[in-house]
């Protein structure tokens, strides 16, 4: 029996572009992503029980267990628990070969720190770090272009939690470019301000359909200068950070405003949406700023929770592998 630990990051977006939707009903994306260093971590072991189990336990950001999540988290269905659907692509690659015999069970635990339908891709996080766990476990070899491919398939946010670091996303967002290597220490520093109820990703790019896309500009990869600016101080990331999903999010939830005025009055650098939101990310000097921010939006009646993190971190990687 083997167990093999993999952790991947959630993500903000630094910038994200959206165009008209194609025929499929998906939408051509330019967006540059930024690995947070809130990360997922997804265990996997073989077991003599035929099937794929997962258990999920979500943390809050001071270590302890987020009961209610952890709840919340038990009642998604497992064929749709994106863990889980990352795992059976490769399960299937697996029973082809050497060990066959040990791919038909496999338990799967999900230690979550990453917000749920916050717009910071805790589940494509999940989906990542199980690929990269599983092709550990039952040793197929697939490389970083074959689990990007994978990836694609389950979800657009799911290759950015591969890569890592600051990286470009075209097509649904989905084909990536490194821009920036992900480290340890991170240089930009974030709070991330949580809204007390999720916001469905479907719902806010239907909201656009119905009033932005028709206005939609050409989209563009970024200029060489804001890529620099991208990857640079935050006091020039401030100036690039832009969220096509931004003003219909906002029409659907009106209070997400107050969100980003109490950050802004409260001294951060920049404020933006992450991703399809709720969650609102504001840009910060330094650490020490981070959690003076923290402190003082975490009782603004719109704020469920205000975390402090920091970016750009490292992609999905393996954290262990044990016989056992
Ligand atoms: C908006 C973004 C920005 O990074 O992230 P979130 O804020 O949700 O985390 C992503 O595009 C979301 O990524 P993800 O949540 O993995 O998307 P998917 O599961 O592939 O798609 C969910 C739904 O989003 C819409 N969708 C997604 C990607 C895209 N390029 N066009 C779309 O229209 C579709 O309605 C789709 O049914
Ligand atoms: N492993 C998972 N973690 C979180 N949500 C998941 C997972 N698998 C499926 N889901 C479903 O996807 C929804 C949103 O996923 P999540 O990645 O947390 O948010 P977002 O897409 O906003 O970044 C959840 O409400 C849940 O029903």
């Amino acid at each position: 029996m083997r167990e093999v630990r993999a952790s991947a990051p959630g993500k903000v977006n630094l910038t994200l572009r959206v165009g008209a939707p194609t025929p499929d009903g998906y939408h051509p994306l330019v967006t540059v992503f930024e690995a947070l260093n809130l990360r997922e971590t997804v265990t996997v072991r073989t077991s003599k029980t035929p099937g794929v189990r997962v258990e999920t336990i979500a943390y809050l950001p001071d270590g302890s267990i987020d009961e209610a999540t952890t709840r919340a988290m038990a009642d998604v269905d497992p064929q749709t628990h994106l863990a889980v659907r990352a795992a059976r692509v490769l399960q299937r690659l697996a029973a082809a070969g050497p060990w066959a015999s040990t791919a038909a069970g496999l338990s799967i635990r999900v230690d979550k720190r990453v917000p749920v339908a916050g717009g910071m891709a805790g589940g494509s996080a999940d989906a990542a770090a199980a690929l990269v766990a599983c092709n550990e476990l039952w040793e197929l070899g697939l490389g970083d272009e074959q689990l990007q491919a994978i990836g694609r398939s389950l979800g657009a946010d799911v290759p950015a939690c591969l890569a890592g670091g600051i990286a470009l996303g075209t097509g649904r967002g989905d084909h990536m470019s490194v821009l920036r290597d992900g480290d340890e220490e991170g240089r930009h520093h974030w709070v991330m301000l949580l809204s007390h109820e999720g916001l469905s990703t479907p719902e806010v790019f239907r909201e656009f359909d119905r009033v932005d896309a028709a206005g939609a500009p050409a989209l563009a990869e970024p200029a060489p200068e804001e890529v620099a600016a991208l990857c640079g101080e935050p006091e020039e990331l401030g100036h690039c950070l832009v969220n096509d999903l931004q003003a219909p999010a906002l029409r659907l939830r009106p209070e997400l405003a107050e969100t980003i005025g109490a950050a802004k009055d409260a001294g951060a650098l920049a404020v933006t949406l992450s991703g399809s939101g709720p969650t609102v990310a504001a840009l910060v000097r330094d650490a020490e700023h981070a959690r003076a921010l923290a402190d003082a939006l975490s009782e603004a009646p719109t704020v469920a929770r205000a975390i402090p993190t920091h970016g750009p971190a490292c992609g999905a990687r393996i954290e262990s592998t044990e016989a056992i």
